[in-house]
């Protein structure tokens, strides 16, 4: 489980996240949403690492983030995948290469055995011998297919998405959105999403958290988001009118 208490973290005096305490639990897609602006990024980058909080407790399977030695720090480092905002693949290497890269930086694999496990994750995502292509000869979708292999070549016990779906028609993005939920099963990870998509919250939200202006304004799951009655969340979620007619006939036929 990854516990985050009493999150803080300014930039220049100004408070950015202003006290956020949540749990994301193992096998579970966790969404953070909120509009523009209200810190989904820098929550997400604290989780990851890449920003100091000012203050509270951030905790991976009982290991406080802030607490530990470099040895520690860096074997966390290997228990997490990551996939970036429009797949952040390097350009000038091959599928084959990106994939590889964190098992080059944090293992000592014979080439063989990194080829290996190359391939398998290359199969599990469905791109099976596009190992010696380069990321401009892939569409959108194939990019995130690639980017999801790489994040999970480790083995990771935690995965981090940025936007997943940034870019991809809406057909794509849920093949892209259920790919990454049985993976999140299949492995047994923790994953958290930073998501603008509703459709995606709204088919693998398992937890979802609302963040309004740095603050936890409201979670629960994708059902449950259906028959919230917080102000801040159906003004949010519900802007859409097809939104509206979906919530409406849902809650009809709970009734
Ligand atoms: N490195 C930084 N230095 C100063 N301010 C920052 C920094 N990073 C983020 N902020 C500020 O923190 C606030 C929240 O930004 P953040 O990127 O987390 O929003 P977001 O919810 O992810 O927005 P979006 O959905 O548009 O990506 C913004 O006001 C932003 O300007």
């Amino acid at each position: 489980m990854i516990e985050v208490q009493n999150l803080i973290k300014s930039f220049n005096g100004a408070e950015v996240l202003k006290g956020v305490t949540t749990t994301f639990e193992k096998g579970k897609t966790n969404m953070i949403i909120g509009q523009s602006g209200s810190g989904k990024t820098v929550f997400l980058k604290c989780l990851i690492g890449l920003h100091v909080p000012n203050s509270g407790v951030i905790c991976f399977d009982g290991r406080k983030h802030t607490e530990l030695d470099i040895k520690s720090r860096r074997q966390l480092r290997k228990e997490i995948g990551m996939v970036f905002q429009g797949g952040a693949l390097y350009d000038s290497l091959t599928v084959e290469e990106n994939i590889m890269f964190p098992l080059k930086m944090f293992t000592r694999s014979t080439p063989l055995e990194m080829l290996k496990r190359v391939n398998e994750v290359l199969e599990r995502v469905n791109l099976p011998n596009s190992n010696k292509k380069f990321p401009a000869e892939l569409s959108g979708g194939m990019q995130k297919r690639v980017a999801i292999a790489r994040a999970i070549v480790m083995n990771p016990k935690y995965l981090f998405c940025d936007e997943p779906n940034s870019g991809l028609d809406p057909q794509t993005a849920i093949v892209i959105d259920n790919l990454i939920q049985e993976i999140t099963k299949e492995y047994d990870m923790i994953t958290v999403i930073n998501s603008h998509d509703m459709n995606s919250v709204m088919e693998i939200g398992e937890k979802i958290i609302f963040l309004k202006d740095g603050v936890k304004a409201w979670e629960g799951s994708n059902k449950e988001i259906f028959k919230t009655e917080n102000e801040a969340v159906v003004n949010f979620v519900y802007s859409s009118n097809l939104f509206k007619k979906v919530r409406e006939a849902y809650l009809s036929e709970i009734k």
